[in-house]
This record gives C-alpha cells, structure tokens and sequence, in this order.
C-alpha cells in the first residue's frame, strides 16, 4: 500500500471545513483548528478550497486531503478534472473528489479524472467519496485510491443514518480491495472505534471535532428538550 495510506490505518483524520457566511471561514483559522487537530494526534487533514489548502500547506506536516466544494447540488466535491489539479497544484497527498455514479459537469468519467490527474501529478492519490456501495464497486474499477462514505445520505441512494452508515460500511469492507475512510456523522469517540471494527481503515471526523456551531447546537437542543 502507498505509505500516505499505509500511515492512516487504524488512524483518525479531522476535517477543517467552515461554510459561506460563517465567522471561521478565514484561511488563518482553519489553519489554527488544523494545527490543533494535528497537536491532538490527527494521522491527515481534510480541509475544503484552495485558499485554505495554501495557508494550510507549509504548516501542517501530515498528510491533506483537499476538495473544493462547488455549489450545493449535484455533483459539488471537486466535481471536474480541472478542480482536481487546482487542488493537487495546493500540494495535497490526497485529492478527494466526487465518487458517485453522477454524470459529472466536465462529462468525463471518474476513472478520466483519475487518469487525467496522473498525468499531471503523477503522486497525487485519489479519494473518492461515495454515496453507496454501487459507487464504491465503480470507483475501484475507476482507479481510485481510497475510497469513503462521505456522501452517504447525501446523494439519494442511502438514507442519512443518525450517525455513521455502518450498514453501508460493512457491505463496502467486505468487498473492497481499496483502503476505506469512513466519513460522515461520525460524532463520538465510540462511533469512530466501532467504524474501525466494521473494516474502516480510518476514519474522517469533521463535524463533531471543528464545528463549534452544530457542537453547541447539539447542546442546546439537549437542553431543552430535557
Ligand atoms: C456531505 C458533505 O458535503 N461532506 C463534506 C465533505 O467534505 C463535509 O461537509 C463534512 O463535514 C465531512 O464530510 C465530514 O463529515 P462530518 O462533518 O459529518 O463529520
């Protein structure tokens, strides 16, 4: 296995991402979360658009998983071949990329970007985020790298489980001959030990470790409902 992947197994990677319109989303913050997340042991980090990924690059000496989002609907994770080079000329080990069945905005195929990213930037690895098992078969055959459930829940073909899908995680585990990131409401230390047990060989917190928004929100929510 490639060493970048080899060095994620069993390992946690934190995803930094702020949203439009949010006070965090500022390239010195997110780098500050990032630098924290990897004080506290983070094995890679995840972060979104290449402003973040710059600031973050000369800083952070663990492994970084890049995107852009574009838009909200549809394809949206770095959704053509040209976003992935933008995110691999940041200096990312990982790009992470739209991995459904979608038709993509570019019209090319997964295994195109893939192949198209190698030509470019041969020791860039590709991450594909998923929304089902079904993707995660074509996105083996396609060539990826690694393979995640990031987005299922989100693309129509799975339900959008309270925490992770771990259902989708073992049907994924137990054919895949990729590494697996599970990714995706992973809120509690437990649900990251459990995805490790049902064949993750790591798994991607975002949320529940760098959004101080949704974290209070789950606080207040308890609050008053009790
Ligand atoms: C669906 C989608 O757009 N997911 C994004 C992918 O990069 C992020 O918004 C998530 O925060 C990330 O996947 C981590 O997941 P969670 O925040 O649930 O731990």
């Amino acid at each position: 296995m490639n060493p970048v992947l080899e060095a994620l197994r069993g390992r946690l990677v934190v995803s930094c991402q702020a949203y439009d319109g949010e006070p965090m989303l500022d390239p010195r913050t997110m780098t500050q979360v990032a630098q924290s997340a990897v004080i506290g042991g983070a094995a890679a980090i995840r972060a979104k658009g290449l402003d973040d990924l710059r600031a973050m690059r000369p800083v952070i000496d663990v492994p970084i998983i890049g995107l852009v989002k574009i838009g909200k609907d549809g394809v949206f994770i770095t959704p053509t071949l040209a976003d992935a080079r933008a995110v691999a000329d940041t200096g990312c080990e990982i790009v992470a990329v739209d991995g459904t069945r979608r038709e993509r905005p570019d019209g090319l195929s997964l295994a195109d970007v893939v192949a198209g990213l190698a030509q470019s930037h041969p020791s860039a690895l590709v991450m594909a985020d998923c929304g089902s098992a079904d993707d995660a078969r074509a996105a083996q055959d396609a060539g990826v790298h690694l393979l995640g459930t990031t987005l299922a829940g989100y693309s129509g073909e799975r339900p959008k489980t309270d925490g992770p899908d771990f259902a989708l995680v073992e049907e994924i585990a137990g054919f895949a001959e990729l590494p697996l990131a599970v990714e995706g409401r992973v809120h509690t230390p437990a649900q990251a030990a459990e995805a490790l047990r049902r064949g993750a060989h790591t798994v991607v917190v975002g949320t529940a470790i760098t959004h101080p928004a949704s974290i209070t929100g789950w606080f207040v929510d308890a609050l008053s409902a009790g």
